[in-house]
């Protein structure tokens, strides 16, 4: 069994109980449910740097990455760094994040918000409109075909825009559909753990033009981003690079700047 296949596992059991504890209803109730959200992609397509900051405490690779920063300071700092948008890990168990991190990132910036999570049910995305989230995340890896389809259309009703993220030719193929808005390229092997830019370079054309392109780990340089862009990607998305300093924003600003020279 994968570290995924685990991560998975727990979801299922997770989401369910939370169903139990927080019915739909309530979710619908929220304030933030009927809040026009903002688009990622909209701002990814006129930005020159493209950068998607995210707030990561842990992770499965990493084992503790910064634990002692606020999200609130973060989030802040992220959107007067002028980054494009911004991803907030809700997974506790294996990323140390929470649902509460995403509000507290919402009540704190006006970026369009990421949530990042391991979507196996369509009651996260009630749960990522009420908790203040723009855009999701749906990982081929781990999803089929159908649930790609049901879970991005549902997400497209709700005024949520989708990110798609992809690892090989095979999940890109059989994701390829008109409801999906982002492709992201993960150079992380969510099964191995291993890191290559060459993976988005490889998986650049195969994907339509129709779809913001997104190169998602393991970016920690300006000569990174600049290798990526002449495939024609228009998005970054950096965790750990900012999060393992003791100011993210401070570090995602001092990147932006030195992009833009
Ligand atoms: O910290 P990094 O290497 O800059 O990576 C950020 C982001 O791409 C990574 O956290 C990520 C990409 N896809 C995911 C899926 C689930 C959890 C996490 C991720």
């Amino acid at each position: 069994m994968t570290i995924l296949d685990r991560i998975i596992a727990d979801k299922y059991i997770e989401v369910k109980l939370r169903k139990s504890v927080l019915p739909i209803s309530q979710l619908e109730n929220s304030v933030l449910f009927e809040r026009e959200t903002i688009s990622l992609a909209n701002r990814l397509k006129n930005s020159s740097s493209g950068i998607i900051a995210e707030h990561k405490r842990r992770s499965p690779s990493k084992s503790i990455i910064n634990t002692s920063l606020n999200v609130f300071d973060v989030a802040k700092g992220y959107e007067e760094a002028g980054v494009c948008g911004m991803s907030v890990l809700t997974d506790g168990k294996y990323f140390g994040g929470s649902l509460d991190d995403l509000l507290t990132a919402r009540a704190n910036c006006n970026l369009p918000l990421l949530r990042k999570e391991f979507i196996v049910d369509e009651y996260q995305l009630l749960e990522a409109k009420s908790y203040g989230a723009d855009v999701i995340l749906l990982i081929a890896a781990v999803l089929s075909q159908k649930e790609i389809k049901h879970f991005s259309e549902f997400a497209k009703k709700l005024g949520l825009e989708v990110l798609l993220e992809v690892h090989n030719e095979e999940e890109l193929q059989k994701s390829i559909m008109p409801s999906l808005d982002m492709l992201g390229v993960n150079n992380r092997n969510l099964k191995t753990f291993e890191v290559s830019l060459e993976n988005s370079k490889n998986l650049a054309a195969k994907i339509p033009n129709d779809f913001v392109k997104v190169s998602e780990s393991g970016i920690s340089s300006i000569e990174a981003i600049k290798e990526l862009q002449p495939y024609g990607y228009k998005g970054f998305l950096i965790g750990e690079n900012f999060m393992k300093t003791d100011d993210a924003g401070k570090s995602a600003k001092e990147f932006i700047e030195l992009l833009n020279k």
